[in-house]
């Protein structure tokens, strides 16, 4: 468990966090998401203690907090941050990258051979890594992590540079960790994904970390609460409220439209879609608030 304690951290006059309070939980996947520049590695930087915030602080397990270079130590056994691509020597192999870490963090050396397998890495994985491509080279970063098995785990945009059937393995990787116990931190722009496995979700705004269940409480609801709309014109929103009282259309920066029928019976959505089909608009979709709406609802994206 990793308990952050009124973090405050000030750039050049600018609040990237403000007196930021959250516990993360074992067994949890908790995803950070906001625009470039906004503080996600800022937080992790203060968690691994690379960055000293200006106030608050960072309380592992309940008891150890960076009051020493000890101390210091002790958390970073059980914390860790996904290494940076740019951290890869190039002239020794993956496998020695593994090994190195492996060694580090004390762990179990049978999780070097089962992450190679896991990832699909053994053709490779005696190469130089300056002879990988981005996406073996993003395998390999996670992997070291993998196998330095520590009880928290931060990861900066870990999909960086994958392709889709990577990104779904890897999915399925954290929710194995997941399932052992680990504290996943992720940071990430893939909002599709991030929804599939995160546990709890926090938008960063204004120096705040904002629990998405709180933007919006239909977020959480399995049925439908939306018609998904390409873009409708002004007038079309105007008639469409006119003609339905209880229903509120929304258009999102993205373009796209939600029509929000909450609460309709499958008769008064029949309504609602013969009345878009006699005003030509045929393409649309029913479902749920998504992360991605989310997202541009509260950053209004152009
Ligand atoms: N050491 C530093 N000194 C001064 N300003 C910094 C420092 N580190 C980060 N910043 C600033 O703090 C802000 C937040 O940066 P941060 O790297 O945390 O953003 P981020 O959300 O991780 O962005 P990205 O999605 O691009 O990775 C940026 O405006 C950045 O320029």
């Amino acid at each position: 468990m990793i308990e952050l304690k009124n973090i405050s951290v000030r750039f050049s006059g600018r609040d990237i966090l403000k007196d930021v309070s959250e516990i993360f939980h074992p067994g949890e996947i908790i995803g950070l998401v906001a625009p470039n520049g906004t503080g996600k590695s800022t937080l992790m930087n203060v968690i691994m203690n690379y960055i000293n915030p200006n106030s608050g602080k960072v309380i592992l397990n309940d008891w150890v907090e960076y009051t020493n270079e000890k101390n210091e130590v002790k958390i970073h056994q059980l914390v860790s941050m996904m290494p940076d691509q740019s951290d890869l020597y190039n002239q020794i192999s993956g496998k020695e990258h593994l090994k190195i870490y492996s060694s580090m963090w004390y762990s179990n050396p049978k999780l070097i051979d089962s992450t190679i397998k896991e990832l699909g890495m053994a053709s490779y994985i005696n190469k130089h890594t300056g002879k990988y491509s981005l996406g073996m080279r993003q395998r390999l970063c996670f992997a070291m992590q993998i196998v330095s098995d520590t009880q928290v785990m931060l990861m900066d945009e870990v999909m960086n540079g994958l392709d889709p059937t990577h990104v779904e393995l890897i999915s399925k990787i954290l929710v194995k960790k997941k399932s052992e116990g680990k504290t996943i931190i992720v940071a990430s722009h893939l909002l599709e994904n991030l929804e599939k496995y995160a546990d709890r979700i926090f938008f960063m705004k204004n120096g705040e970390l904002i629990h998405v269940n709180a933007l919006s409480p239909e977020f959480e609801e399995k049925e439908i609460t939306i018609v998904r709309v390409a873009e409708v014109p002004d007038m079309l929103k105007e008639k469409i409220s006119k003609e339905f009282s209880k229903i509120s259309v929304q258009h999102l920066p993205n373009g796209a439209t939600l029509i929000d029928v909450r609460g309709y019976d499958s008769e008064n959505l029949g309504n609602v879609v013969a009345f878009l089909k006699e005003n030509q608009i045929t393409q649309f979709s029913f479902g749920k608030v998504t992360l991605t709406d989310l997202y541009s609802m509260y950053y209004q994206e152009v």
